[in-house]
């Protein structure tokens, strides 16, 4: 499979970065962006498959270059940061898509990947909530009656769902007892299943969060680019999936709270478990 991971940051990209052996490979995109290739997602028992053919080849061709990747690899992981916020997300991930989709090398997966806010009671400090719907929580207008999504107005986008079957592989690579079952397993966050909220204002207060806890009940994380990655990427027709690491609790301000280094463990760990799920050959739609 061919994944592009999208972070905000630098410091997100590179704990995931850290879930993958070797050091990863740059490319500038057009737009200045940095792509960094993974220089070995394969696992050491892995099937060659031939490009061309799209089936496995009976031999396996040389090894490519560490660092490098084989020309018309049929497995990549692409890591990005796109920089903060809905607008940064989806012109880095769109401009990466479009590279990839000139150079007829497509992209299989998109992943919105970082650390965000988490709604109580759900989703505490150092769980991972995998989501279940990428929305964009305050994409719409402000009326005399309250909040209008988007798609009430008559126009737009405002929710991207994953496909089931990868919402369930990922989620049960995160289960304990298939982790268990892997050698030398890294220790795994709590898993939380339930919508990834997008905002361009980040929540300050309790009102705020309560008001969104009523918009959208299932609400789990806040964060600021996964509905805008998701959204790139259905551009594409190219599924996506949200992952956020909790390193606040959604509502009043307050900066002594945060645990950013351990959300990005909880990052590094996530990833080190979904691992086998990204070197699948499988296809999501
Ligand atoms: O100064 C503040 O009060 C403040 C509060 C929350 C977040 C920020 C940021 O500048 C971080 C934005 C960055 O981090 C992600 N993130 C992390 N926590 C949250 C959150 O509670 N709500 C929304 N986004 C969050 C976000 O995806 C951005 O990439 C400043």
């Amino acid at each position: 499979m061919r994944v592009l991971i999208a972070t905000a940051v630098p410091a997100e990209r590179d704990a995931v970065a850290r879930a993958f052996p070797g050091r990863p490979v740059p490319r500038t995109l057009p737009g200045g962006l940095e792509l960094l290739a993974v220089p070995d997602p394969l696992p050491s028992d892995h099937l060659f498959f031939d490009p061309l053919l799209a089936g496995p080849l009976p031999v396996a061709p040389p090894l490519p270059e560490r660092g490098a990747e084989a020309p018309g690899a049929a497995q990549a992981v692409h890591l990005l940061a796109t920089g903060a916020g809905p607008a940064a997300a989806a012109a880095g991930t769109a401009a990466a898509l479009a590279v990839a989709a000139l150079d007829e090398r497509p992209y299989d997966l998109v992943l919105s990947a970082g650390i965000g806010g988490g709604f109580a009671p759900l989703a505490p400090l150092g769980t991972l909530v995998v989501a279940e719907a990428m929305v964009a929580a305050d994409l719409g207008a402000q009326t005399a009656e309250g909040f209008v999504p988007v798609t009430d107005l008559g126009f737009g986008r405002a929710v991207h769902l994953p496909p089931a079957a990868l919402l369930r592989d990922v989620t049960r690579a995160l289960s304990p007892d298939d982790a268990a079952d892997a050698e030398g397993a890294p220790e795994l966050p709590p898993v939380v299943v339930g919508e990834a909220l997008t905002v361009s204002t980040v929540t300050g207060t309790a009102e705020r969060a309560a008001e969104l806890r009523e918009l959208r009940p299932r609400a789990a994380s806040e964060g600021m680019e996964g509905f805008a990655v998701a959204e790139a990427a259905y551009g594409y027709g190219i599924p996506a999936l949200e992952l956020r690491a909790v390193s606040n609790p959604v509502g009043p301000r307050d900066r002594e709270a945060w645990r950013i280094p351990e959300a990005l463990a909880v990052l590094t760990s996530a990833f080190a478990a979904l691992a086998p799920v990204l070197q699948e050959a499988r296809r999501y739609v």
